[in-house]
């Protein structure tokens, strides 16, 4: 990886400025997907088509399940996982994989550059963690659906609203996909005033310091 170039994706201006406060590095492009699934595969495919990268990577905040991921720590991707698309039916949710159509709503990562990169973050005394992240077309608000994820995923530490996207677009390009989430808020209720998002700014910034040093 170490001469390719490296394109990482964020949703919003805020998390473009933390990633490249935190990282000097001349072969990366860091790239606005905006916000949601659908706007970061189109705006991802449009940078991949008009350059060239060897990985491709989705950063920036998120909602950490309680006891499962702290606000402030980090979230590396061991799977990225479309949670809301599929069919609800009274026995619960069923993905596309239950359904038998479409594409899988689960993807793969590179697992030696994700357990590189969270072993240099862990070294560098960063509180990281290696987990399923979810990707969700609007932001969870009420205990119910909390505990229904939390339940149907019982692995997911993070949710966010791009990696899928992202990962739909690397995936056409044959591409390997990384999402790397700092949190912001618990996932839950809807208390948009406890969201931390300075916090996780600042862990993102310390964050992409450390992992363009292993890339
Ligand atoms: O104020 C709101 O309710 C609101 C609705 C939609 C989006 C936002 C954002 O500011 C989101 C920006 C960005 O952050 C990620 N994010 C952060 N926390 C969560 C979460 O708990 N659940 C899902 N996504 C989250 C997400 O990737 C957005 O792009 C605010």
């Amino acid at each position: 990886m170490k001469n390719g170039r490296i394109l990482i994706m964020t949703s919003v201006q805020a998390e473009k400025e933390a990633v490249l406060r935190g990282l000097k590095d001349d072969r990366v492009d860091v790239v606005l997907a905006g916000v949601g699934p659908v706007a970061a595969a189109i705006n991802t495919m449009k940078a991949l088509t008009a350059n060239t990268y060897e990985l491709v990577i989705n950063a920036g905040i998120a909602g950490g399940f309680s006891g499962r991921a702290d606000i402030g720590s980090l979230v590396i991707a061991s799977e990225i996982v479309c949670a809301d698309l599929g069919a609800e039916s009274p026995e619960g949710f069923l993905s596309m994989d239950e359904l038998g159509i479409g594409s899988s709503t689960r993807i793969e990562v590179d697992e030696g550059l994700v357990h590189a990169i969270s072993s240099a973050l862990s070294r560098d005394g960063q509180d990281v963690q290696r987990a399923p992240i979810l990707t969700l077309s609007k932001v969870t608000g009420t205990e119910e659906t909390t505990v229904e994820l939390m339940v149907r995923e019982p692995e997911a530490a993070a949710e966010a609203m791009e990696g899928y996207g992202v990962a739909c677009a690397a995936q056409e390009y044959n591409l390997p996909v990384l999402e790397i989430r700092a949190i912001s808020n618990a996932v839950g209720p809807r208390d948009r005033e406890a969201w931390r998002i300075k916090d996780a700014l600042q862990s993102l910034e310390s964050a992409s310091k450390v992992f363009m040093e292993v890339l």
